[in-house]
């Protein structure tokens, strides 16, 4: 029975991670790195105890330090790591954590050899040279058409509810993932987030037959 898993990403308080995860997200994200989405360490653990149960809390990473991402992810109670820059198969496996790998989306090839990272899942990314994500940019899905993945693949960049259901429908992919599409003036609005989340179940619903 195919249902998509919804993950809202770039999650900056512990309000509108609760609102998100009881709209009905699988997964709440949050930005360590640098840039407009980030929040501290202590941000970051005070929306993962906000968080109801079983919505699993992602801390997203650049390029950091491996022993900087454990110390990081213990303390603010991570379930998931997502490495979204440019971080090796050894160092995916050193972390010792469970992790989504955050993949440009260049290439059919790009993404076949992505395949063979040791994490749990990958998260196909727009490539936009020079930015690491949220980018609120699609790229041409196209690519990861009839694309034989072993590993399951959550699709992100550029989202939004306008368009999510018709990626779902085109691509069953195991998760979506949504930062800039959900926001009104670099703001999470919140009913954007949850007619994000209804379009993408609607689909989701009808294409498990
Ligand atoms: O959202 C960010 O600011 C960000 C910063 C650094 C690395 C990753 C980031 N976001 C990830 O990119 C996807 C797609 O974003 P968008 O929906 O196109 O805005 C987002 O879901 C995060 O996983």
């Amino acid at each position: 029975m195919y249902s998509v898993r919804i993950k809202i990403c770039g999650v900056q308080d512990p309000f509108t991670a609760e609102a998100a995860a009881l709209a009905g997200a699988d997964a709440v994200g949050m930005v360590l790195a640098p840039g407009r989405r980030q929040v501290s360490p202590e941000q970051a653990r005070a929306i993962c105890q906000a968080m109801p149960p079983l919505v699993a809390r992602v801390g997203v990473f650049v390029d950091a330090p491996a022993d900087e991402v454990r110390q990081i992810a213990c303390y603010c109670g991570f379930d998931l790591v997502q490495l979204h820059g440019r971080e090796s198969p050894a160092y995916c496996r050193s972390l010792g954590l469970r992790c989504l790998k955050g993949v440009a989306a260049r290439s059919r090839q790009a993404l076949e050899q992505a395949d063979n990272y040791p994490v749990a899942a990958l998260l196909v990314d727009t490539y936009l040279p020079g930015r690491v994500g949220g980018t609120g940019q699609p790229f041409d899905w196209r690519l990861l058409e009839n694309l034989p993945l072993k590993l399951p693949f959550i699709l992100a960049g550029g989202l939004h509810p306008g368009n999510v259901g018709r990626a779902v429908a085109l691509l069953r992919p195991y998760g979506v993932d949504v930062s800039s599409g959900v926001e009104v003036n670099g703001q999470k609005d919140l009913q954007l987030i949850k007619t994000f989340i209804k379009r993408a179940k609607e689909v989701s619903y009808h294409a498990a037959g």
